[in-house]
């Protein structure tokens, strides 16, 4: 029976290396997917990974119709057996909708990665539609780091180190410490609650004795 499975995690725990690993593995197996995406980091229609694997991939935007496609692909001759679904967390809750109706009308697994909640801690509307109706609920195995050594579990959003609350929900960015800009900070919940960043520590922590 075909699946719809929401992967997910913080920001850089591997979800855009595992969409590649699960898409090459179907696919040498003889399987034929579709790769969708929405406001990767590296431009359009394509899915990148830190580990510097890229392919290309659909760019989903407000007018794409999972449905659809699926049908007119497979009217047209080819085969649909699942589709990869990068950044989901950014799809519209009625697009989220479409890829179960996908999974229980047409048979086609549906793999979706993406974080759940956004620098607020509050869940994307996309990611909750994805919690609500996916079969499973997958959290990646690899842990993502919180400054101080726990396992990070919120994304926080930072302008030259310092964690900041307010702004627009979707602001397109990397983790990238030595930002001077919008970046994108990792931190446990401790942390993230005291918007509490690597660069507030070092400036709160004491000075060495005797320096
Ligand atoms: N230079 C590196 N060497 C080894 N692993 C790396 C390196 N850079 C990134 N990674 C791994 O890649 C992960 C990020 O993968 P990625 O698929 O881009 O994450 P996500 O899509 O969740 O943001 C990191 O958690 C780390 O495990
Ligand atoms: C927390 C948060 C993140 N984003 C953006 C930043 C990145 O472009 C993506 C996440 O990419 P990753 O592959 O998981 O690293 O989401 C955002 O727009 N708003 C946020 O609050």
């Amino acid at each position: 029976m075909a699946e719809l499975v929401f992967f997910s995690g913080t920001m850089d725990c591997g979800k855009s290396t595992l969409a590649l690993q699960m898409h090459h593995n179907h696919a040498a197996r003889g399987r034929h997917g579709l790769l969708f995406t929405q406001h990767d980091r590296a431009g359009t229609a394509v899915i990148s990974s830190r580990l510097g694997l890229a392919r290309r991939a659909d760019e989903v935007t407000a007018a794409t119709d999972f449905w659809e496609l699926v049908l007119a692909r497979r009217g047209a001759g080819h085969a649909v057996d699942y589709l990869v679904c990068d950044e989901a967390q950014f799809y519209a809750p009625e697009q989220v909708e479409a890829l179960a109706r996908v999974v229980d009308e047409l048979e086609v697994d549906v793999f979706a990665f993406g974080i759940t909640t956004d620098f607020r801690a509050r869940l994307f509307p996309g990611s909750a539609r994805f919690v609500e109706l996916a079969d499973r609920v997958e959290v990646l195995q690899v842990r993502a780091l919180c400054w101080c050594g726990a396992r990070a579990t919120h994304n926080a959003r930072t302008v030259g180190g310092r964690m900041v609350v307010e702004g627009a929900q979707v602001v397109v960015g990397d983790v990238d410490p030595s930002a001077e800009d919008v970046a994108y900070e990792v931190l446990c919940r401790r942390h993230h609650v005291r918007r509490m960043t690597a660069a507030t520590a070092r400036a709160h922590a004491p000075a060495p004795a005797g320096g």
